[in-house]
């Protein structure tokens, strides 16, 4: 008898998957191990600024009156810009984008080195505001893998009151996405991929490697 088969995206987890041509070439330059460190980067960024752009469609906003050079009109604004959340080290490649996109917002900082062998994330840094009620957040890691840095994270900020968290990563393993699902958390992703599976030491496959080393240099 067969094991049945993990589904790839769990039903009861938001995931919005940004299938477009241009995600998909960045996230290729990504994957490919020809690629150096500074055109890795380059390609986060602009991969990043795709997946906020499909993140953010359902921002709310509010109507101030203006004038344009012709006549009055209604101009948009954001009524609650998100707080964004880097995870260090590898969060850090998305957040000047994420940043440029949406300039209102106000960013805290999250530090987690996953331990190799165990696979549990081991915290190093959170600076993040005292109450987090009412606000949505990003947060911003390339990388969901077992899933487990992410829980970490949204429990960091679900116990300052966030209710309404957006997990923003280029890719995304089935395993982590179950994980999500399981510890039924506040929490929808928007990933431009849901790769195959994780391997025997937690890389996702076909995966990019380690998106902190594969930016900065290997620690
Ligand atoms: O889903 P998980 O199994 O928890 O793995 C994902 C985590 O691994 C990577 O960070 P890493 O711990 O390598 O730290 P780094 O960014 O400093 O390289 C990645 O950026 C995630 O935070
Ligand atoms: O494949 C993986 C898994 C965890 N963290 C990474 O950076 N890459
Ligand atoms: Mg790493």
């Amino acid at each position: 008898m067969t094991a049945p088969r993990t589904p790839r995206i769990p039903e009861n987890l938001d995931v919005t998957i940004v299938d477009h041509p241009l995600a998909a070439a960045r996230l290729s330059t990504m994957r490919d191990t020809r690629t150096d460190n500074a055109s890795f980067r380059a390609s986060l960024r602009e991969l990043t600024l795709m997946l906020i752009y499909e993140a953010s469609r359902n921002l709310t906003i509010r109507l101030e009156p203006i004038q344009t050079p012709v006549s009055p009109t209604l101009a948009i604004r954001l009524a609650n810009p998100p707080l964004l959340v880097p995870v260090l080290r590898a969060g850090l490649g998305m957040a000047d984008q994420a940043h440029a996109l949406i300039p209102e917002a106000q960013m805290g900082f999250v530090g987690l080195a996953r331990d190799e062998e165990t696979l549990q994330p081991t915290p190093y840094m959170e600076s993040l505001p005292d109450s987090l009620a009412g606000r949505p957040v990003y947060v911003l890691d390339p990388m969901l893998a077992t899933g487990g840095s992410m829980v970490h994270t949204i429990e960091m900020l679900t116990g300052r009151g966030a209710t309404d968290v957006t997990a923003i990563c280029a890719l995304a393993a089935p395993e982590g996405l179950a994980t999500l699902a399981a510890a039924n958390l506040p929490v929808r992703v928007v990933t431009a991929s849901v790769d195959e599976r994780l391997n025997e030491i937690g890389y996702i496959v076909p995966g990019l490697g380690d998106a902190g080393d594969r930016q900065f240099g290997a620690v």
